[in-house]
């Protein structure tokens, strides 16, 4: 079997002034084509650091991570990174900003015209094309945001706590939204969040993370059928299950 994204005994030890200070511990994850893998744990365990080490922001101390077979050192095009806070540029519409990586990469104003508004009929922004970010809700520029990094075309997602600033409704919606795009245009994601319905909701694996140095506790496997319910007896038996395994103070 050969995976998308291979992270081999990731350690990651940061210099602060008050001496070494290890966040990451021999982590070793990988993930299939077109799984949405859920990394799970609580605040400050280390969850957005992985992230960074496979998105090759934060190298590693040691170990490695490939991005199908290629060895991932450095930031580059075949991740795309969604954040909590997507950083769209205010003085470019929803066309400007989606159709922002291919116009960078040289990609003819045509095709990248045409790429970009599929992505923004794919995230249900169609007739938002000409918006500023300023004059859209906070979900909808996270619409933008995934627009944005699905235009890019990149191999994997990685997507960091991406709804965590939006309103409860919202933020459910998105969940949806997000399943939704997947099953229209499958990725290989993974997914950080401290939600446990948001996990259940979206994964094919739950990694269910310690308190820093972040190592993988426990991993479950989520076979519900999507969309899933969130009220379904096995839904609400799993929450159960996976909240238990994370201790805030471990
Ligand atoms: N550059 C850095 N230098 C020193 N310490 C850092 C650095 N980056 C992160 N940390 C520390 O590493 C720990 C884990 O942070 P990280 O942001 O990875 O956690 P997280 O699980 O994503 O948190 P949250 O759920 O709150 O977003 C924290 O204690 C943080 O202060």
């Amino acid at each position: 079997m050969s995976y998308v994204i291979e992270c081999e005994h990731i350690s990651k030890t940061f210099d602060t002034p008050t001496g070494e200070f290890q966040v990451i511990k021999d982590i070793s994850i990988q993930a299939m084509q077109n799984e949405i893998l859920v990394l799970f744990g609580p605040g400050q365990c280390g969850k957005t650091t992985l992230l960074k080490t496979i998105a090759g922001i934060e190298p590693a101390t040691s170990g490695t991570v490939r991005i199908h077979g290629r060895e991932k050192t450095k930031p580059g095009p075949e991740c795309g990174l969604v954040y909590q806070t997507t950083a769209l540029f205010p003085w470019l519409t929803t066309m400007g900003n989606v159709e922002y990586g291919p116009k960078v990469r040289g990609v003819a104003k045509k095709e990248r015209r045409e790429r970009a508004k599929h992505y923004i009929d794919l995230v249900g922004l169609n007739g938002f094309e000409k918006s500023f970010p300023i004059q859209l809700s906070g979900g909808m520029r996270q619409r933008v945001g995934i627009a944005r990094v699905y235009c890019n075309e990149p191999e994997v997602l990685l997507m960091d706590e991406p709804f965590g600033h939006l309103d409860a409704q919202t933020r459910y919606l998105m969940q949806e939204e997000l399943e939704r795009i997947w099953q229209a245009e499958k990725r290989t994601i993974i997914f950080v969040t401290n939600h446990i319905e948001e996990a259940l909701y979206l994964a094919d694996r739950v990694l269910v993370m310690t308190n820093c140095p972040a190592t993988i506790k426990q991993e479950f496997k989520i076979d519900l059928p999507r969309p899933r319910d969130y009220t379904d007896p096995e839904f609400l038996r799993l929450r159960q299950t996976i909240t238990a395994v994370v201790d805030p103070a471990e």
